[in-house]
């Protein structure tokens, strides 16, 4: 997938700036920067980009585990998001996003704002390795909300989640909204992509969702 953008068709007047020294950096482009994305930057990542990659990284696990009081939930009744679990055993699938020129510094401005100052995540680095060349791996910036930021709710029964996330909406939407469109991307992933935490809290939903409201008001939901 390619996303053109105005600043990648003009080119800078003088080389731009080195990304960060604390951020990865590409080593076949060090202008360039990969951000990983596992949850809404899934489907939305909001900001301009030069390339991506379908993929995942090893020794985390997807969980439902950071509370979200602005974009999927409110002070009143926090929704549920994502973040990244430490898992030896654990493999996590989404989408890097190559960020180049301009775009690196106009996209860690956008994601401090979204992620860190709303949502509680930090930044983290981590390997990705896409899909087409698992043996060609990437450094990747991803955000993760770490059990000392206060919206971190923890581990709880996939019934629960699946509760929690029915009864909440924020500034970006319902929270079952969040859910489905997360569930959509890994079913385009393939067979090779499984998520069990993801799929139980799915059907937990699914089970709970006529008793919750009928259809016509659950279609209103999403
Ligand atoms: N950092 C993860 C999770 C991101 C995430 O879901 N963050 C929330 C912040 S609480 C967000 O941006 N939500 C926007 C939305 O729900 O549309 C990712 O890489 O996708």
């Amino acid at each position: 997938m390619k996303q053109e953008s105005a600043a990648q068709n003009t080119p800078p007047a003088s080389p731009p700036p080195s990304p960060p020294a604390q951020h990865p950096r590409d080593h076949g482009d060090p202008q360039a920067l990969w951000i990983f994305g596992y949850g809404s930057l899934v489907w939305r990542p909001d900001f301009a980009y030069s390339d991506s990659r379908v993929g995942f990284v090893r020794g985390y696990s997807r969980r439902f585990w950071q509370g979200d009081t602005f974009h999927r939930g409110s002070d009143k009744m926090p929704g549920r998001v994502v973040t990244l679990l430490e898992d030896h055993e654990g493999c996590t699938w989404g989408v890097a996003y190559q960020v180049r020129g301009e775009q690196v510094s106009e996209a860690l401005k956008y994601l401090n704002v979204r992620e860190a100052v709303l949502g509680g995540y930090d930044t983290k680095e981590v390997t990705f390795y896409p899909q087409d060349t698992p043996d060609q791996p990437l450094k990747a910036l991803a955000y993760v909300a770490t059990p000392q930021n206060p919206g971190y709710l923890g581990p709880a029964p996939e019934e629960a989640i699946a509760t929690q996330i029915l009864a909440c909406r924020g500034f970006s939407g319902h929270n079952l909204e969040y859910l489905l469109r997360l569930a959509d991307f890994m079913q385009l992933c393939g067979p090779q992509a499984q998520d069990e935490h993801l799929a139980a809290i799915v059907d937990a939903v699914g089970t709970m969702l006529p008793c919750f409201c009928p259809t016509e008001q659950a279609l209103a939901l999403v």
